[in-house]
């Protein structure tokens, strides 16, 4: 198994605080490595790092061998294609204004040229339609605005334009955090369904375990800006090792709702 992401004694430190603590993390290819941790543990300012968003005081990050830190600007901006991100809150980096259509072709416009101009429009509503399809909104949508959404529906959204440079790496950060139940559990489904189709990799930060465990190979455990554990998400949960992942999993009362139904019907 290749990995997509090496991640090598990285270290950013605000002040005299290190956010990030000397991290050594691989992310393989094809998997969903997730990210656990309480609030201030590090994991956003580790994603924003992997995805060269911020600068560390010290370390690498290799992606697909290029080292993303010494990479010149013409190899750094073919490299960006092929990160993409999804925040918990799709409706703050959308602009209300415009319609889903240009939402969703935003990154199109900005690195495809063929897209622009005369021409450009017709082909981007045809691809912006395939990219709702795969997301399962029907392309009438695209006259549409955000606000016209709901919160899973604009998540949704959100995906797709996270797609529309065919991406490698997706990183999906608290993506289901501000949903229902019933939605998130809709959108885990429609992200594992969109990794098999385009082969994507998946980083997924949360705090939520419950969610963690439905779509998780692997979990690494960030306390303090340091992995104090990373492991097989079924070992993880099953047979957690270090005490503060121990800790998490006790503060979760219903980590697994289906152990739950089997616990009650035991
Ligand atoms: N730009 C910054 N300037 C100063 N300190 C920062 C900055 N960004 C993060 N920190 C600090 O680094 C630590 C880690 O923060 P980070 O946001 O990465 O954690 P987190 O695990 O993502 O938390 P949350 O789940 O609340 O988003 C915190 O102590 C935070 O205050």
């Amino acid at each position: 198994m290749t990995n997509l992401v090496e991640i090598r004694g990285l270290r950013k430190e605000y002040g005299a605080a290190a956010a990030v603590d000397g991290v050594d993390l691989d992310v393989r290819t094809g998997e969903t490595l997730a990210v656990v941790g309480e609030s201030g543990s590090g994991k956003t300012t580790l994603t924003r790092l992997l995805l060269r968003l911020a600068e560390p005081t010290a370390g690498s990050v290799h992606f697909d061998g290029a080292d993303l830190f010494a990479l010149p600007a013409a190899r750094l901006r073919k490299v960006r294609r092929e990160m993409q991100v999804v925040l918990q809150d799709p409706y703050s980096s959308m602009n209300p204004r415009w319609r889903v259509t240009d939402v969703v072709a935003e990154p199109l416009v900005t690195h495809e040229r063929g897209m622009r101009g005369r021409g450009g429009r017709a082909k981007l509503r045809e691809r912006v339609g395939e990219l709702l399809d795969a997301v399962g909104l029907p392309p009438q949508v695209q006259d549409r605005y955000p606000h016209e959404f709901s919160g899973g529906q604009r998540q949704r959204i959100s995906v797709a334009r996270a797609l529309a440079l065919r991406p490698r790496l997706v990183v999906l950060d608290e993506p289901t955090s501000a949903l229902d139940v019933s939605v998130q559990a809709q959108v885990l489904d429609l992200l594992a369904d969109l990794q098999g189709r385009f082969g994507l990799t998946y980083v997924f930060v949360s705090h939520n375990l419950a969610v963690v465990q439905q779509i998780a190979d692997r979990v690494a455990v960030l306390r303090a800006g340091k992995v104090v554990e990373l492991a097989p998400a079924r070992r993880l949960f099953a047979a957690p090792e270090h005490e503060y992942t121990r800790a998490l999993l006790d503060a979760v009362p219903n980590p697994d709702p289906r152990q739950a139904r089997r616990r009650v019907t035991a």
